[in-house]
């Protein structure tokens, strides 16, 4: 076999890892001890010799055997390196995990986010039919309002300090309280209502706040302050600026709640801020930042397509978490991609996972997924505090196809790095050149089978004869022209980019973060490794203020914030 094509073989791969490793690179038993599962796994990847390639030769029914449909959703999951032995050993490791128990846990409210003793309940954010518990009661109140909100804005009647309709609403946020529902705008584009125009402002950087002030009327302009905590830098400076632009232009301090609406957990925070009571809808505890977009963070979604495709979207993602809640775990999409992920990355020594949606309004879903997979999972203590004894979880990557296959499917296909894709597909678009969409579909699922089959020694000498080389020329070219192929991806297909859809795919995700970390042994819902860099950043703004830097520094550090205090002005 081309030693190329076998570069990426489990085999391969998991010698290496085993080499550079101890046995404790594997999941963990409650002793800390590799558990017999996923010793079985390391044999497994260890043993593997087969190609993508033979896998499809070797099972005419591959792809029927290994794909499945949830909630809208179409995964193909047939171009992985793995068979049903591989599942099996995958699935008893899921048990020995007690990955049911845990999706129980998650869906009935128990208190998972164990380090801050809180449940996480996005699940109950999007409830179908009448409220049963007391969140969804807290959730149906918040939708009301919501409704109210969207109905006056929609309708003309919020007006801001001059007596002119709204036309523009501009999300103030970051993180959770902007990726979430910035990409679902992005992605919903097809549903926007004419009315209002949604814009999102994230940045500390002023030049993100200057855009909006140059395009907008600060009269007819209402600013949503989301955060969570409601003691976010960004945020916080950015609403400062928003207040300021508005005074400057005319509006009288006691008009400016008529500009302002706040989303936070924090009411105390957010009045002690200035805003008005009557206009901050909440956010609970159990909701977690990047899990929030279903709840009054995704206010600008619902001010953008209605209420009405808001609650498709919630009904999207209801249908995946009953999925969740209910499918075999063999049958269980989030479950399967989750296995699939922790088996590249903890016997393949994948350490990236790449996200290649061929949809031009799914720009910012990569993005978002960074915020979702590795604020979850990238840690490095599991739930009970002891050092992880395997890798955390992968560097989550990606972009909006077509365009990525013109800059970095280069090292997809011929880099060495071991790098699992996920393709995302719609069948329809809804835009009207059905010749463009036969274009993007071809190019999504090229993709994924030059992935698979490569091209061979052979066939580039072939080509380059054919094209009028000669022999010596395609001896020389051909080994450059050698794609190994024998590399992994899924692809799921959505048929349009709806709201029901996107809301099914979102959660499909989410659960997928949860079931991972359930394998790893994560607390999926904490982020303390961002605090420390907030810290620091608050003492050097305070250096860079008051022109004193503290000797204690490191002398890079000191260097840097001197050459900010001595530049020109
Ligand atoms: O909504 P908040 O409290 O402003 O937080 C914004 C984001 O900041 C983080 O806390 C990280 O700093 C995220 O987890 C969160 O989504």
């Amino acid at each position: 076999m081309d030693p190329l094509t076998m570069t990426f073989s489990g085999a391969q791969a998991a010698e290496k890892t085993a080499k550079a490793s101890t046995q404790l690179t594997m999941a963990p038993d409650n002793n800390n001890n590799p558990s017999p599962s996923a010793v079985a796994l390391q044999q497994h990847a260890e043993q593997w010799n087969r190609t993508l390639s033979e896998l499809f030769t070797q099972d005419s029914q591959r792809s029927q055997t290994y794909s499945l449909e949830a909630a809208s959703l179409y995964l193909d999951y047939s171009k992985n390196h793995l068979t049903q032995d591989t599942i099996d050993k995958l699935l008893q490791l899921a048990h020995d995990r007690q990955l049911p128990t845990a999706i129980e846990a998650l869906l009935n409210g128990e208190k998972v986010n164990n380090t801050e003793q809180r449940p996480a309940l996005h699940s109950a954010l999007r409830f179908q039919g009448q409220p049963k518990t007391p969140e969804e009661e807290a959730v149906a109140e918040s939708l009301a309002r919501m409704e109210e909100i969207v109905d006056q804005l929609h309708r003309g009647k919020w007006t801001g300090y001059n007596g002119d309709a709204i036309t523009d609403i501009v999300n103030i946020g970051i993180g959770g309280s902007d990726l979430g529902p910035r990409m679902m705008c992005d992605a919903l584009a097809a549903y926007h209502q004419a009315e209002l125009k949604v814009h999102f402002v994230a940045n500390i950087d002023a030049a993100d706040m200057g855009d909006i002030f140059k395009q907008l009327n600060p009269a007819t302009t209402l600013f949503i302050v989301a955060s969570k905590s409601f003691g976010t830098l960004e945020t916080l400076e950015n609403a400062k600026a928003a207040r300021t632009w508005l005074i400057e232009n005319g509006c009288r301090m006691e008009m400016l709640q008529q500009h302002f609406i706040a989303i936070s957990a924090n009411v105390e925070k957010a009045v002690a801020f200035g805003m008005s009571s009557k206009n901050i809808l909440p956010m609970w505890d159990w909701v977690g930042g990047r899990y929030s977009l279903w709840s009054a963070i995704g206010l600008p979604i619902a001010l953008a397509i209605g209420m009405q495709q808001f609650n498709a979207l919630r009904a999207g993602a209801h249908a995946m978490d009953d999925h969740f809640a209910t499918a075999p775990l063999d049958q269980n999409m989030p479950v399967l991609l989750a296995l699939i992920q922790y088996w590249y990355s903890q016997h393949w020594g994948a350490q990236t996972q790449a996200v290649l949606p061929y949809s031009h309004h799914m720009h910012y879903f990569p993005q978002f997924l960074q915020q979702l997979d590795m604020e979850s999972l990238g840690k490095r203590v599991d739930k009970s505090g002891q050092p992880l004894p395997h890798k955390s979880g992968s560097i989550v990557w990606g972009a909006e196809g077509s365009n990525g296959q013109h800059s970095f499917h280069q090292l997809l296909h011929q880099g060495n790095h071991l790098v699992p894709v996920d393709f995302i597909a719609t069948l329809r678009s809804g835009y009207s050149n059905p010749h463009q969409h036969q274009h993007l579909f071809a190019c999504c699922i090229s993709q994924s089978q030059a992935l698979l089959q490569g091209k061979s020694h052979t066939q580039a000498v072939d080509e380059l004869l054919a094209k009028g080389a000669s022999q010596e020329e395609a001896e020389r070219l051909a080994e450059h022209q050698v794609i190994p192929g024998n590399r992994p991806s899924n692809t799921l297909i959505l048929e349009e980019l709806t709201p029901f859809s996107m809301g099914a795919l979102t959660a499909l995700y989410e659960h997928k973060v949860y079931s991972l970390s359930v394998l790893l042994g994560i607390n999926a819902f904490d982020q303390w490794g961002v605090e420390l860099g907030k810290q620091l950043g608050g003492e050097i703004f305070k250096a860079l203020e008051s022109g004193d830097v503290p000797d204690s520094w490191d002398s890079s550090t000191q260097a840097l914030a001197q050459r900010f205090l001595n530049q020109e002005t």
